[in-house]
């Protein structure tokens, strides 16, 4: 089955995403998802047919990653409004499914607004619905773009920031074109700097408890021919500390108008190392991650995921669920556990964002408040060439 996931991954091309895509059928119009929990060794497709099954997928991880759950919630919201469900009801249910990426409720909003928008103007439930599908089809070729554009920005930068040879590039989770209708944020410079022969090596965090990097970029730096090597999070020091890593690249869920950075947990002693052993620290995130309304890094609320996720490991047998209780027990049964599914970087330990509008660095409000505005040349708020 792997193979199957294998060439379903070589076929990503700007706009297609190997994990979700749009299918119309003659029962009507369905969501066709690459169920990750399953990956690498399986490639398992569930069919969506209304929103609760898509809320389900987003909140149990089988559709996950920030850019792409902003894009699903998109395609969630024109489901909705195809199939004529009640799609301000839909629209909240997607929005809520998980609580930190802000991309998921900018993607659910953007599409019902487009929906709303057709009705004020006149139109009927059908058009209003094929607007909101056509608004769905935009973010996703967006993103594809923005991930481009995040590729060439971040490559320029660590060749300004890593001088001479290839770079040894730490990252962390998984940001790659799984998450994205390109090649992801993060992963998506690791793969420029690998086609540009200035990719040395790619350390990939296996990322407790889900195992992000373990499963799905060790896979897709398999995929791409990259020189990787898998660690367990807790050996990053000891390797920060061999003077082994050029720089950190990692994606982002959500980016306050401050700078702070909440990703997935285990970013933040990343950069605290980072800061130690004088190491970039790089974000790549387009600008629908950075959420100006939300003043800092304090005010993100972090998703707070279930124990069993920690207290069991749960890879996720042959037809079988990802419930509680189908892992292998790793603790004393009743144990408690403390699964904070991110944590939130302050700005003052981020080297650099990279977005697809340009880099800022040092981070400044200002200078990330330009970047949102649209493409950005040098100026005076860190905002580079
Ligand atoms: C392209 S950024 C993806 C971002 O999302 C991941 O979280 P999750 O796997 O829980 O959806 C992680 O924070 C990545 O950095």
């Amino acid at each position: 089955m792997a193979d199957q996931f294998a060439a379903s991954m070589a076929s990503v091309e700007p706009g297609s995403i190997p994990s979700l895509r749009w299918e119309e059928r003659p029962e009507g119009p369905v969501l066709v998802v690459l169920d990750q929990r399953r990956l690498p060794a399986e490639e398992v497709q569930l069919v969506c047919t209304d929103v609760p099954a898509l809320v389900d997928a987003i909140r149990t991880l089988a559709v996950r990653g920030a850019p792409l759950l902003g894009i699903a919630g998109a395609y969630g919201v024109a489901l909705a409004a195809v199939r004529g469900f009640d799609v301000a009801e839909s629209a909240e249910l997607l929005a809520h499914a998980r609580p930190t990426a802000v991309n998921l409720a900018y993607g659910v909003q953007r599409a019902r607004a487009a929906y709303e928008k057709a009705l004020r103007d006149g139109l009927g439930p059908g058009q209003a619905a094929a607007a909101t599908l056509a608004e769905a089809r935009a973010l996703h070729r967006e993103d594809a773009e923005a991930s481009a554009r995040m590729a060439e920005h971040g490559l320029g930068l660590l060749a300004e920031l890593v001088p001479g040879g290839g770079f040894r590039v730490l990252t962390h989770c998984n940001t790659g074109a799984l998450v994205s209708g390109g090649e992801g944020t993060a992963f998506a410079v690791a793969g420029a700097a690998h086609r540009a022969g200035r990719l040395r090596r790619l350390w990939v965090d296996e990322t407790r408890p889900l195992l992000q990097g373990a499963r799905l970029t060790a896979y897709e730096a398999a995929r791409a021919g990259m020189a990787y090597t898998l660690l367990t999070d807790n050996a990053a020091g000891s390797l920060f500390a061999s003077g082994e890593v050029d720089a950190v690249l990692i994606g982002a869920d959500r980016i306050a108008a401050d700078g702070s950075v909440a990703n997935k947990v285990g970013s933040y002693p990343l950069a605290v190392l980072a800061r130690y052993h004088h190491v970039p620290f790089v974000v790549v995130a387009p600008v629908s991650t950075v959420d100006l309304s939300t003043a800092t890094g304090s005010a993100i609320e972090v998703e707070q995921r279930a124990g069993h996720e920690v207290t069991e490991f749960t890879v996720v047998p042959p037809g079988a669920g990802a419930e509680p209780g189908t892992g292998v027990p790793v603790a004393p049964l009743g144990a408690q556990a403390y699964n904070p599914a991110f944590d939130v970087t302050p700005p003052e330990l981020v080297t650099a964002i990279v977005t697809e509008n340009g880099v800022v660095s040092p981070v400044t409000r200002a200078g990330l408040a330009e970047l949102c505005a649209g493409p950005q040349q040098g100026s005076g708020n860190g905002i580079r060439e």
